[in-house]
């Protein structure tokens, strides 16, 4: 899409409200138009050449009344462009989220967040920016084409004079447009990368820390901000250097005629009046190439942007930019037909055939991955650290956009598994949590309504009553990052009630357990247990509080299924379950547990 095309998309956007903002504000820039006829008016009643005879009084009370309704005009005006401005750049934004969130989860956005909140505010602000600018020189344009003919019919040589600037600053606008456009680009880019770093710091301030990396760190943020003012100071430069050329070029245009006005009025053949509309409209003439310049200036900024935007589409039609739908925000909304009807069906039989999924950048993932679950089971994903393991569950629930492969929920294919696997379906806890500056209880909640004895229940079975009773205000203490800083045990026995609150048929825990001591994770399995009713669940764990309870194990090897049974079936066939199963015993801490592990295999048998 080319960035006049852009333009062009915005403006539609509301035809309507583009009109009537042009409208105004065309009648703002027409109105000085009276003012000068009148003034010139004035001045030809002092030396007897005036036409229409009012009188000075008539003359002051045309000028006041004149300045009043253009007062007026620009309240108005001002009204037209906040709403055209606003609701154009929330057009923008809002698409862009709605990009974004329709994303698989790992592939949301293509930079750090500090870039991306550069993108949603400035190069926004720079599309709003040009859009609004195009009202006022399609306004100012109209006052040049009327007062033109005016001073033409005066005098066209002179005419010609007070619009020979405009001439100027299009060819120099247009010579500086690469050089423009490559400075505005750098100044952008080095701001993302200052906001990104800020971000980073925030977020990593234990790590920075513990590392002993302040000064690395500072220095690196010192050395991003050089850049940053190096970039903005020779985008700046541009920009005020273009700016005093265009005013700069109108002022000699002003001298130029004040001298001649001077030699034709001696001669006669220009009047007093004449003189003061002339240089009354080169007011307004001024400002027409100014802002003809400026919005030159900006049009050429707004590529950038364009650019920039796009970036954050990864691959999408820039058309994504300007599309005119709602915000689909609720998960109905968003859900393929095919998948809507499919949702209402109790969980039988998940079926996953050829799943793969391979990171861009490393190539690794997981390939052709065969699994089925059946309704009501226990299935534990277990294998060596990098096996592919979250990639796996992540691919299956739509976070990761799979590249191959089927997933069929009661023999009918999932459309978008990313919709799809949501709550009442299906509920999902990552390995890492994610805590929210708020309460516990909202943390768990996440706007759920009617917690009743739900809440109570999730807790329960989460193992965290026990939490709750110390934190200091309980379910109300305030956690996250203005928050109590929970424990990562705590975290993750958090993220397991938030997603037992929701009822879902499948629950898939992605290493839930890792920050667990083998107590409170046997307590979690056992009340999961008792609890979940016919629930599905799909848990990826090398725990062997897990495995015990597993009615089928799947044990992944370099991003494939390297083999499956049970755990006792396993501990025969396989080495890489063996060592799994060993390497777990070896730890002081499950000396306990294993006994009881092993009691809850032999029951199991
Ligand atoms: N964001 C990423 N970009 C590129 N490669 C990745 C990314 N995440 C994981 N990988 C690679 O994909 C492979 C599978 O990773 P994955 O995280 O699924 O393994 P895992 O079995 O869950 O590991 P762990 O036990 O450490 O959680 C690994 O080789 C890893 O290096």
């Amino acid at each position: 899409m080319t960035t006049l095309q852009f333009l062009l998309r915005l403006i539609t956007f509301r035809t309507g409200l583009y009109v009537t903002n042009a409208v105004a504000w065309t009648i703002i820039y027409l109105v000085p138009i009276a003012p000068g006829l009148i003034t010139k008016e004035f001045f030809d009643s002092l030396t007897g050449d005036d036409a229409l005879e009012l009188g000075t009084w008539g003359i002051i009370a045309l000028l006041i009344g004149a300045a009043f309704g253009r007062v007026m005009l620009i309240i108005m005006g001002f009204m037209t462009d906040v709403h055209f401005r606003y609701r154009m750049g929330m057009m923008l934004r809002r698409n862009l989220l709605q990009h974004v969130l329709k994303q698989p989860g790992a592939r949301a956005i293509p930079c750090s967040p500090g870039e991306a909140i550069s993108h949603f505010r400035d190069d926004v602000d720079q599309t709003e920016e040009a859009a609004s600018w195009s009202v006022d020189v399609f306004g100012l344009t109209c006052f040049a084409a009327v007062a033109s003919y005016i001073l033409i019919g005066i005098d066209a040589q002179m005419t010609l004079l007070v619009f020979l600037p405009l001439v100027v600053v299009v060819t120099v606008a247009q010579l500086a447009t690469s050089r423009l456009q490559k400075y505005r680009a750098a100044s952008r880019e080095a701001t993302s990368r200052v906001t990104g770093a800020i971000s980073e710091m925030f977020g990593n301030v234990q790590a920075i820390q513990v590392a002993g990396a302040e000064e690395r760190v500072i220095e690196r943020f010192r050395k991003f901000n050089d850049e940053r003012r190096k970039t903005m100071l020779k985008d700046k430069l541009m920009g005020e250097a273009l700016d005093s050329i265009f005013t700069n070029s109108v002022n000699l245009g002003i001298g130029i005629i004040l001298l001649l006005a001077g030699q034709k009025m001696q001669s006669g053949a220009f009047t007093v009046g004449d003189f003061s509309l002339f240089v009354y409209y080169l007011t307004f003439v001024t400002t027409f190439i100014t802002n003809v310049g400026k919005f030159i200036t900006n049009f050429k900024q707004m590529s950038v942007a364009l650019k920039r935007l796009i970036s954050l589409l990864q691959g999408a039609p820039a058309k994504v930019l300007t599309m005119k739908d709602a915000l689909l925000l609720r998960k109905g909304e968003m859900l393929k037909p095919a998948d809507a009807a499919a949702r209402q069906e109790r969980l039988d039989t998940l079926s996953v055939t050829g799943l793969t999924y391979r990171f861009p950048d490393t190539g690794r993932g997981i390939e052709d991955v065969h699994l089925q679950l059946k309704g009501g089971s226990f299935t534990v994903v277990t294998g060596t650290i990098g096996s592919g393991k979250t990639t796996l569950v992540r691919t299956l629930l739509g976070l990761l956009p799979k590249d191959e492969g089927t997933i069929q929920w009661n023999g009918k294919p999932v459309v978008d598994p990313s919709t799809f696997f949501t709550p009442p379906n299906s509920a999902y806890s990552a390995q890492i949590p994610r805590m929210y500056s708020d309460t516990l209880r909202n943390n768990i909640l996440l706007g759920q309504k009617g917690e009743g004895d739900s809440l109570k229940q999730a807790i329960h079975d989460a193992v965290m009553e026990y939490d709750i009773e110390h934190l200091h205000q309980g379910l109300e203490t305030m956690i996250g990052p203005r928050g109590v800083k929970l424990s990562g045990g705590q975290m993750q026995r958090t993220a397991a009630a938030r997603m037992l609150v929701r009822d879902a048929q499948l629950y898939v825990f992605d290493d839930l357990s890792s920050a667990l001591d083998v107590e409170t994770e046997q307590k979690l399995w056992e009340r999961l247990f008792e609890s979940r009713g016919g629930a599905t669940c799909l848990v990826v764990s090398h725990r062997k509080a897990a495995l015990a309870h597993a009615d089928h194990i799947i044990v992944m090897k370099d991003g494939r299924i390297e083999a499956e049974g049970t755990a006792e079936e396993l501990l025969r066939t396989s080495a890489t379950f063996q060592e799994l199963w060993s390497g777990d015993e070896r730890t002081a801490d499950d000396a306990a547990a294993v006994g009881d592990q092993a009691a809850v295999l032999q029951s199991k048998q």
